[in-house]
């Protein structure tokens, strides 16, 4: 038996997914979809999808009634799962202090070190689950969370059991990500804390089967390219796949070795060159632009035009951590467009369709095609331009995960 869990039925603009140009998106007017055992059963026309799928029929029907209906937003990139309050380095970096002089001085990724380790791990899960709230009302349906405020193994261990708990208990799709290689321990020297990660952490991990990405931070100051390399490695060993935090604030050759090492994405790309940009689209890696941490440290951005005229299907994540506490999606699109230059539309592809690429999901993720999840929102707005349009305000209405109603008005409404 087969079971009609939605129809939205009456949208002014139903966004389908990328257009074929992937510069541009499919749309639908006056179009409906039908989410049948979560998945997308039918898109169209209204009247064509509600005659074989009658609203009257579904689990849940809803009138879209002129306003815009697009697939759940995709977020790729997060440091979620944190303790603690940095507001004040926010205040700092306005008047001068740069991330690094925080860092170096013990601040900025060693301070939530610190919190998080003394954090229990209810406290954990009930910091994940608001901001997972947040996000969700915000239109996130999938989210990638990385761990790295442990940086030893049983912290980090507890993060990423925290980030299963938390994907088990919230309808957003959760998505683990090992980041022992966050930063080096304080007192610690990097080349004996990365043989910890290769050695301790990185099998545990393992043992434990809990997270499906490993991340490094390959940068100035952090982790070289050969440290990043070696923990990017034995991390493939250990069945993760490969992702980078690439030339963020110096150039040193993030990008190369995440092409080298078939990285499912690089990410930030401040500083890459045209050649880095070449050597991504060559190996099939998504570059996850993060628009948000450059706005929040007065940085440059990112050359969106040049990868997306390079071909390559970018992506923009939200990035959301304590340094860029920003849990929406829309605001990562705005600055996209305002910012980089991105057209409504290719930033809608990049928070949604290459959002799911940069997550290796090939379920039609972020589309609204047959077969894809029945993850979808309803904007309070009739089309996708008034996402970055509306910078500052929450455009989504409501928001169902595999076909069930799940946030509403700005709230969540599941239980
Ligand atoms: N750059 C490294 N990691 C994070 C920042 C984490 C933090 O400052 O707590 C990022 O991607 O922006
Ligand atoms: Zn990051």
């Amino acid at each position: 038996m087969t079971d009609l869990d939605a129809v939205v039925h009456g949208a002014s603009e139903l966004v389908v997914g990328p257009a074929e140009s992937g510069r541009d998106v499919e749309t639908v007017a006056d179009g409906a979809v039908a989410v049948v055992d979560g998945t997308v059963a039918a898109v169209g026309p209204t009247d064509e999808v509600t005659r074989e799928y009658p609203p009257a029929n579904a689990d849940r029907a809803v009138d879209a009634a002129g306003r815009a209906v697009l697939p759940g937003f995709v977020d790729p990139h997060t440091h979620g799962l944190f303790a603690g309050d940095r507001s004040d380095e926010f205040a700092a970096k306005l008047r001068g202090t740069s991330y690094q002089d925080i860092l170096a001085e013990g601040g900025g990724i060693l301070r939530t070190v610190r919190a998080v380790r003394a954090a229990d791990e209810a406290t954990l899960l009930s910091n994940l689950l608001g901001h997972l709230d947040t996000m969700l009302a915000h239109g996130t349906t999938t989210v990638e969370v990385k761990s790295g405020y442990g940086l030893d193994a049983e912290t980090e261990l507890r993060m990423l059991r925290v980030i299963d708990r938390a994907d088990e208990a919230h309808p957003v799709d959760v998505v683990p990500t090992f980041m022992g290689a966050h930063a080096v321990p304080e007192g610690r020297d990097a080349d004996d804390y990365v043989e910890e990660v290769v050695q301790e952490q990185l099998p545990a991990v393992e043992s434990q089967g809990v997270a499906e990405f490993c991340d490094v931070f390959c940068e100035e100051g952090v982790f070289s390219v050969a440290q990043s390399r070696r923990v990017l490695e034995a991390g493939a060993k250990a069945g993760l796949t490969p992702k980078v935090h690439a030339e963020e604030l110096a150039h040193i050759g993030g990008t190369q070795l995440a092409a080298e090492v078939g990285a499912t994405s690089a990410d930030h790309l401040l500083h890459a060159t045209e050649a880095d940009i070449d050597a991504l689209v060559e190996a099939g890696v998504t570059p996850v632009l993060l628009p948000g941490t450059a706005f929040g440290l007065g940085a440059e951005y990112a050359d969106a035009q040049a990868f997306l005229d390079a071909g390559a299907p970018v992506a923009v994540a939200t990035d959301f951590n304590p340094n860029c506490h920003s849990h929406s999606v829309g605001f990562a699109m705005a600055l996209s467009c305002v910012v980089m230059r991105m057209t409504p539309a290719e930033a809608l592809v990049a928070g949604t369709r290459n959002a799911a690429l940069a997550l290796d999901r090939a379920d039609g993720r972020g589309t609204l095609c047959e077969g894809a999840p029945g993850d979808l929102l309803v904007l309070d707005a009739p089309t996708h331009v008034h996402v970055p349009y509306q910078y500052g305000t929450n455009v989504v209405d409501t928001v169902l995960t595999d076909g069930r109603l799940v946030a509403e008005g700005g709230s969540t409404t599941y239980q």
